[in-house]
């Protein structure tokens, strides 16, 4: 018997669409770009040759359309992992789930989902204006821990080593290290991208080892970042979405990948707070070759 999902766990609005995107199953590529920035939008959006829906619900912005006869959707999903929970689902949903019977497809689509972020380098290596594709993600937001089947797809050594490093305070979430779609990352990252492992911080500021005028928990705690080395993996960058959109791809069977510009160097202390165009280099790169 296919998995019934009922009203209240699948919304499905009026019109058809689903709940927080307003975007209907026929209305979804294959191929997703996921930016933070709705305005980031329509900057992708203006290199397609043709677009055939513009949909804005609260932070979530999606436009489809077709970049040299490749159809892409591309879709917002404002700040954080918590978002990233409602995106992944939703998208997963418009892909894998049949609206009329409220019942799982027997053939499930595949989704290619790439990230346009922007992020803060912690590396001399990372300056401002590099490109890093995150080859994993460290999860300080704790969302993937919600789902069953965490411990399957997650590098559990590499936790053990990270949490042993930075005297990990039991009164944060367990970090969650997951590992980007191999294939997808090799292909979008190429000559031009750093790999790197990423950490997705659930906070700009505290968790990211900001402080203005409330102190730290622990004013060490990018010292210990930054000297971090396991298996020749350092750590290279902080953002927000990577490790709930790589964690949530892999349980749900999708591909997925985060880029980033460098917007601020968190040891050089500089930063490119007028990054809107230089973004624009990435963002061609990665409507080449998703
Ligand atoms: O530029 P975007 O894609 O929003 O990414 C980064 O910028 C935001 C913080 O300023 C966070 O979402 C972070 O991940
Ligand atoms: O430092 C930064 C810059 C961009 N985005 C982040 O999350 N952190």
């Amino acid at each position: 018997m296919p998995k019934f999902f009922a009203e209240s766990e699948l919304i499905i609005n009026r019109d058809g669409s689903i709940f927080h995107l307003h975007v209907k199953p026929e209305q979804l590529a294959d191929k997703v770009i996921l930016v933070g920035d709705p305005g980031r939008v329509s900057l992708v959006a203006s290199h397609f040759d043709n677009q055939e829906c513009d949909i804005e619900s609260r932070e979530f912005h999606t436009i489809t359309g077709t970049y040299r006869g490749k159809r892409i959707s591309v879709v917002s999903t404002g700040i954080g992992c918590d978002n990233i929970d409602i995106v992944l689902n939703e998208l997963d949903a418009l892909a894998n789930i049949d609206f009329t019977t409220r019942t799982e497809k027997e053939q499930l689509r595949k989704l290619t989902l790439v990230r346009i972020g922007t992020c803060g380098g912690l590396q001399e290596y990372t300056p401002v204006g590099t490109f890093i594709a995150s080859e994993k993600s460290i999860g300080f937001d704790g969302l993937l821990n919600f789902y069953s089947g965490r411990n399957d797809v997650c590098d559990l050594p590499f936790e053990e080593a990270f949490k042993q490093h930075m005297q990990w305070n039991p009164q944060l979430c367990a970090p969650y290290v997951i590992d980007a779609d191999k294939e997808t990352l090799e292909r979008i990252a190429g000559d031009e991208m750093v790999r790197g492992v990423t950490i997705a911080c659930g906070g700009f500021f505290g968790p990211q080892g900001r402080e203005l005028r409330i102190p730290l928990a622990d004013p060490k705690q990018n010292e210990k970042v930054e000297s971090f080395e396991y298996n020749g993996h350092r750590i290279t960058n902080f953002e927000m979405e990577s490790s709930a959109l790589a964690g949530l791809a892999r349980l749900m069977g999708h591909k997925a990948v985060t880029c980033c510009m460098v917007i601020a160097n968190r040891r050089a202390k500089n930063v490119n707070a007028n990054y809107k165009n230089s973004i624009d280099e990435l963002i061609k790169l990665v409507l080449e070759r998703i």
